[in-house]
């Protein structure tokens, strides 16, 4: 049997590599930049199988010029670039990452809310600036303990973000679209949207971006918010309205904002929201491990295979394709 055609966005580890080219004939996308969309399309006119990437956008138009393509993967758990629905009118089954990048992501959410807390970036960059004249002109930051953490979009991450603010002694708020005895149990509260960010201290957003969670953050979201509060986005960029959290923060309607995501990514260089002093970015970064990323490139070539295989995917989005 001649090898499957298949095409790859981005760098897989040379093992996960060698593993395809047993059985796969590819061509293959490294640069870290997008690829031309008429070079995907002529790529994908004889594929059966697509290593995909958050910056392509897999959609109808896509599947249309892809006749032969039979199965998708990416190596994240966010999917918002994917019409699943496309997917599904083609019976193609689409595969994801989740679970894998739980404690990485959560580290690195946990970091950005400690970095911001205590000013840690600020103070190298004191350090470096050579202000650090005293033991007693340093920046000031603020408690965990006894502070309450409200997270929204209580999922697989969140609740490892939970454990780690619990064992800073943070009381833990949550809200979803619907309240979960597995929530609950780990002693975080359920409470409607409204009530998180009027009595949070600090506010993680981790909610899947959807046409419902679509600028879920505007004007008035950071209105209730405390004066105090830390906000922190480790979603999708396109869940905030930046012009309204910029606004926030040059109004001192908030205290401070920690972002490892943005709207557009990469966020330009010029953009007034990095001249503020109330404000970290980290360039998407969550699930940047050498261990994760190794496990997330581990996982999408098994969906893949299994997918070209005609066999289950250990991790399908849209699961009833197998009805
Ligand atoms: N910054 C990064 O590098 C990075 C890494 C991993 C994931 N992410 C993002 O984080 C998201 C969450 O990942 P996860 O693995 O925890 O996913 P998950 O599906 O386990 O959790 C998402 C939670 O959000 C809730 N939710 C969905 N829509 C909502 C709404 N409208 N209102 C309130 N709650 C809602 C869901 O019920 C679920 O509990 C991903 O979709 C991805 O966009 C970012
Ligand atoms: O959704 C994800 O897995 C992260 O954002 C990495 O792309």
């Amino acid at each position: 049997m001649g090898k499957y055609k298949i095409v790859v966005i981005g760098q897989l580890n040379k093992d996960l590599m060698n593993q395809l080219e047993q059985k796969c004939e590819i061509k293959v996308w490294s640069s870290p930049q997008k690829i031309p969309r008429d070079t995907l399309l002529s790529w994908l006119s004889d594929a059966e199988g697509f290593i995909s990437r958050g910056d392509v956008v897999v959609n109808g138009e896509l599947l249309s010029k892809a006749p032969k393509l039979r199965v998708i993967a990416q190596a994240s758990v966010g999917y918002d670039n994917v019409d699943i629905d496309a997917c599904m009118s083609r019976s193609i089954p689409f595969g994801n990452t989740p679970e894998v990048l739980n404690e990485a992501t959560a580290d690195l959410i946990y970091g950005l809310l400690i970095s911001s807390a205590r000013r840690i970036h600020e103070g190298f960059e004191y350090v470096k600036d050579g202000k650090w004249e005293s033991p007693f002109n340093i920046p000031m930051g603020v408690d965990l303990y006894e502070k309450t953490l409200g997270i929204i979009g209580m999922g697989n991450i969140g609740r490892r973000v939970a454990v780690r603010a619990q064992a800073s002694g943070m009381n833990i708020l949550y809200h979803n679209r619907k309240e979960s005895v597995a929530n609950n149990e780990l002693n975080c509260k359920y409470e409607t949207f409204e009530n998180v960010l009027k009595q949070s201290d600090f506010i993680i957003v981790l909610v899947p971006l959807s046409n419902q969670t679509k600028k879920l953050f505007k004007k008035t979201e950071f209105e209730i918010m405390k004066q105090t509060a830390y906000f922190i986005n480790a979603s999708r960029g396109a869940v905030v309205d930046t012009n309204a959290l910029y606004q926030a923060l040059v109004n001192k309607e908030i205290a401070y904002a920690a972002l490892d995501v943005t709207d557009p990514e990469p966020i330009q260089s010029d953009h007034p929201i990095l001249k503020l002093n109330n404000i970290l970015i980290t360039p998407h970064i969550g699930s940047a491990t050498t261990e994760t990323r190794y496990k997330m490139g581990q996982l999408t070539v098994e969906n893949l295979l299994a997918g070209l295989e005609s066999k289950k995917m250990p991790s399908c989005v849209n699961k009833t394709v197998y009805n």
